[in-house]
């Protein structure tokens, strides 16, 4: 079934989806700057494993087209300004959010509906305006947050066997499990500027990373052995990656720490020592940048 796909961001999520999303269906790009819509009219986005795909691309801002879906992919501090025009916009389209974090939660406006959350598990960096690199094979799995059902079509329908989607019953297991990857993985990976595989070779970072994760588990009221050995096989998986939040902060950007970690020491009732200090580690390097103060 060809189905006409939205997709908010063209950035490196957006880009990957739409080259994927673009063989099949339909799909219209709305990006932040219209130079990028541009390019993205003129010759389409290029994957690195799939070669040229068309699509459209609009300034985001105006209206928005008749879509079967729509997916929102900008970081989540750029999420409030996407919200705001999606809320006047009031449209019934099913939206998809595919933030890192669990921050955003707090963030949904009542007005938009239906609403299902999701999470990527590839790996996708954007080379250029019109360029994306599939840097790690996962899956996308999608859960309805407020919506009347499942989110079982949407995975039925895009579901493909080199782009898998997975439905989930539980959209907030299915949030924690990935916010305990990234709450250990991420701020560790961007204070000491390595690739993921060091959370697991380093015995240093091992032990500092541990204790991130048992911190995390408490609040969640997880199994500590069951989120450790998960971490460390992502880890391992994605040991070539530099995560999101060191590539933000190598490209002197906000981070989402806040939507992360910070969510974490948000929902604990105790002291959380080491996510206290990644915290106010990574906004300190923040700062740094808008310093100029770093070496
Ligand atoms: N990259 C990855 O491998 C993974 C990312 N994620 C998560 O997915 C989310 C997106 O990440 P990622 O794609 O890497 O981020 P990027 O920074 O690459 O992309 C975000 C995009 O959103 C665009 N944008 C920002 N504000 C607006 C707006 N108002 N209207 C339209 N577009 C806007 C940005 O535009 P501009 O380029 O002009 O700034 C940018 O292209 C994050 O929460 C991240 O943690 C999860 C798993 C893997
Ligand atoms: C899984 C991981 C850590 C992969 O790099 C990620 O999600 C990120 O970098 O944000």
């Amino acid at each position: 079934m060809l189905l006409n796909i939205g997709i908010i961001g063209g950035g490196s999520v957006g880009l990957l989806m739409a080259a994927y999303f673009g063989r099949k269906h339909e799909v219209h790009v709305y990006t932040k700057r219209s130079q990028q819509a541009g390019l993205l009219n003129e010759s389409g986005v290029y994957c690195d494993v799939l070669g040229q795909v068309n699509l459209r691309a609009h300034l985001f801002g105006g209206a928005l087209h008749k879509h079967d879906v729509l997916f929102v992919t900008v970081k989540q501090q750029q999420l409030s300004t996407v919200l705001d025009l999606l809320e006047e916009l009031s449209c019934r389209i099913p939206v998809v959010f595919l933030q890192n974090g669990m921050g955003h939660l707090e963030l949904l406006p009542k007005k938009i509906y239906p609403v299902y959350l999701g999470v990527v598990e590839h790996g996708a960096k954007r080379a250029s305006d019109t360029k994306v690199l599939h840097t790690g094979r996962g899956r996308v799995k999608v859960a309805a947050y407020k919506a009347e059902q499942s989110a079982e079509w949407i995975a039925d329908l895009l579901h493909e066997e080199d782009f898998p989607f997975q439905a989930e019953g539980d959209y907030f297991n299915m949030l924690v499990s990935k916010l305990m990857v990234n709450t250990v993985i991420n701020p560790l990976t961007a204070i000491f500027r390595v690739q993921n595989k060091f959370i697991v070779k380093n015995t240093e970072l091992r032990s500092l990373a541990s204790k991130l994760c048992r911190e995390a588990s408490q609040v969640f009221q997880r199994s500590y052995e069951e989120e450790w050995e998960h971490v460390l096989r992502v880890a391992e998986q994605t040991g070539d990656n530099y995560s999101s939040m060191l590539t933000d902060l190598s490209l002197q950007r906000k981070t989402e720490i806040d939507y992360i970690s910070g969510y974490v020491l948000k929902k604990s009732v105790s002291e959380l020592p080491y996510h206290q200090f990644v915290v106010r580690s990574v906004h300190a390097l923040e700062q740094l940048d808008g310093e100029g103060g770093r070496v």
